[in-house]
């Protein structure tokens, strides 16, 4: 049923993704845009690229009077009884050789300089999207509809390296028309007309077939990343497993071959019309030249023109038509390129709705009072449902918070916001008396230290993966080895072929893959990097032994002593390390306190405190 509803929408794009012809031609705006961008890359490979294109633009030309002069000079010498002198002939001959030779080099120039001028251009946006995507909420990345559009602005930046040299080539062969309809215009000036009207029906056609291709293809993006998705989960080393032995991988590729057709089906129909109306329409074009054609054999045998002026002008009108042509179909090619290309903009255009205010506070150092909520709610924007709400308490500076609670009781979702990677739904949350909005943000990320539950597995080397807690200190090895000694990941990277320098994970050549608890100690030692006054640890030992996790304990109480601290653990014996327990359930403050004093209100907490005691959570 759920297919059967795609299928529909496929077919039928929304209204909203259906582009007009207006929108196409409105899309060729971003041009300059993009073009700036190319510029900014390298202004010497762009000059270089546009003059060797001038000159290329002027060879057909040259070529084609030098190849008329050869023949007129031919049917003199032909003519001529007596004694010939070929001289004239041979420098006429040299030089089409040249032009020859340099229409060559010239070609390899521009497909070096494409080249080249291509991949940087690429490097570069997919660094500007990297940079952006930082700047971005977190919010942002949980939206279904932002994730298509950093999708196909992602498939912009290589994609759109194409649409650099079309538009310079399309540049370049309205200059060679120019050259070569000063020629034609001398001898019959109708012929261009004839010309232009033979070519604008397969223009228009093109055009047609751009749009409804675009729309189609916008319209799947979600499709097309579940494909990407399902490709991925097929075959990847980090879903085999349980593909194996849950035997899923009959049930992924059907699953991939339904969506695939379906899309395969809809684009061939398109293709297919347009390949029809394509042949159709550029016959046009043929019937005009051979029109044309008759026109001037008639002359030359009317003895207005030479044969060698037939050449050209014949050789001319048909360079044109080519090129007119071709300027035609690039020209709708280039308007859909266009668009997409507003994809990539409207990605880079995107603004974080968390932003710092203009004249922000610094982080008091140390933190004097402490964080407060007061009557803070939040709902993910996704979801009617409150994930936490009226939650009103106090969190001491360097005191030790315990977070307990079922799943889903909120308890992530309550440090993110004293993170600030989520704003409160309502409410606020409070640093020494003063809003969190108030305070600069790239500070309060900085005296924050967060190791959360689902890490990150970086595919890097251990010692990268360890100074991702404090990047500034990459090159600080002592502090590196020391955080992974606290965090009992150092007799674990010891272990390491490359000790320190060994890639983890198995996605790249060499690399080692660890196991959960060995990952979770090298995580771990991310929170050692940092030194922030507030430490938050989620789930931080929930992979660990029985003996690293109280190894790893007697460690912590260094690691946060005279910091403040906020622990998530389902883990009694990690709770009880804590100052303070707060006790969520749905969202809501239930109980706060201490172990002694939550116990001896014999409530929620007492509860599962004496279902783990005795063994059963
Ligand atoms: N990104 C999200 N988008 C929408 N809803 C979410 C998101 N993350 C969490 N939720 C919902 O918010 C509620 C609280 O989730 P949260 O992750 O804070 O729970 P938790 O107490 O940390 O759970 P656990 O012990 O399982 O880690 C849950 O009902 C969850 O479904």
């Amino acid at each position: 049923m759920r297919e059967q509803s795609k299928g529909t929408r496929a077919a039928t794009p929304a209204s909203g993704d259906k582009k007009s012809f207006r929108e196409q031609m409105g899309a060729l705006k971003n041009l300059p845009k993009f073009f700036r961008l190319i510029w900014d890359t390298s202004k010497s490979m762009t000059i270089g690229n546009l003059l060797l294109r001038l000159v290329k633009s002027s060879l057909p030309l040259a070529m084609l009077y030098i190849g008329k002069l050869i023949i007129d000079e031919v049917i003199r010498l032909i003519a001529i009884t007596g004694e010939r002198d070929l001289n004239y002939l041979w420098i006429l001959v040299a030089v089409e050789l040249g032009l020859a030779i340099l229409s060559d080099i010239i070609n390899r120039g521009i497909t070096l300089l494409d080249s080249l001028l291509g991949d940087l251009f690429s490097n570069r946006t997919s660094v500007a999207l990297i940079e952006h995507a930082a700047t971005l909420d977190l919010a942002q990345f949980e939206d279904a509809t932002f994730y298509d559009k950093l999708e196909r602005a992602r498939r912009q930046t290589v994609s759109r390296v194409v649409l650099m040299s079309q538009v310079l080539s399309q540049l370049q062969d309205m200059v060679t028309i120019g050259f070569l309809a000063v020629g034609l215009i001398a001898f019959n000036p109708w012929l261009i007309l004839i010309l232009l009207v033979a070519v604008i029906p397969s223009f228009l056609g093109e055009t047609h077939f751009n749009e409804r291709s675009y729309s189609l293809s916008r319209s799947w993006t979600p499709e097309r990343r579940e494909l990407d998705y399902l490709r991925y989960i097929g075959a990847s080393d980090e879903t085999a497993k349980e593909i194996k032995t849950f035997n899923l991988s009959g049930f992924l590729s059907s699953r991939f071959k339904l969506l695939s057709d379906r899309y395969y089906n809809l684009n061939k129909s398109i293709t297919l019309k347009r390949a029809v109306w394509g042949s159709i329409l550029s016959s046009l074009g043929a019937l005009a030249y051979y029109g044309a054609y008759v026109f001037i054999l008639f002359q030359t045998v009317a003895g207005v023109i030479t044969v060698g002026t037939l050449t050209f002008l014949a050789g001319s009108f048909n360079s044109m038509r080519g090129l007119l042509q071709g300027i035609m179909t690039r020209f709708s090619q280039i308007a859909e390129s266009a668009l997409y290309l507003q994809d990539l903009f409207d990605f880079l255009e995107l603004r974080p709705q968390i932003t710092p205010p203009t004249n922000p506070l610094t982080i008091p150092r140390p933190i004097q009072q402490g964080f407060t909520f007061e009557d803070v709610g939040f709902k993910y924007h996704n979801s009617e449902r409150w994930a936490v709400r009226h939650l009103s308490f106090h969190l001491r500076a360097g005191e030790k918070l315990a977070l307990v609670g079922e799943n889903g009781a909120g308890k992530t979702t309550l440090v993110k916001l004293l993170a600030r990677l989520y704003e409160p739904t309502e409410g606020r949350i409070l640093l020494d008396g003063k809003d969190l909005r108030e305070y600069d943000l790239n500070d309060l990320r900085h005296q924050v230290g967060i190791i959360f539950q689902d890490y990150v597995r970086f595919q890097m080397t251990a010692s990268d993966n360890i100074a991702i807690g404090q990047i500034s200190n990459i090159q600080d090895h002592d502090r590196i080895q020391s955080s992974a000694y606290k965090s009992l990941a150092d007799p674990v990277i010891q272990r390491l072929p490359d000790k320190y320098e060994q890639v983890l994970g198995k996605r790249f050549n060499k690399g080692v893959e660890l196991s959960g608890g060995e990952w979770q100690k090298v995580a771990l030692a991310r929170a050692y990097m940092r030194d922030a006054q507030l430490l938050i640890l989620d789930e931080p030992t929930s992979a660990l032994d029985a003996r690293a996790e109280h190894e790893v304990f007697v460690r912590f109480s260094e690691l946060i002593e005279g910091k403040t601290a906020v622990l998530i653990s389902h883990r009694f014996s990690t709770v009880r390390m804590a100052d303070r327990i707060l006790f969520l359930e749905q969202g809501q403050l239930k109980e706060l306190g201490s172990h002694e004093e939550l116990l001896a209100q014999n409530g929620k907490y007492a509860e599962l405190f004496k279902l783990q005691a005795r063994g059963y959570l």
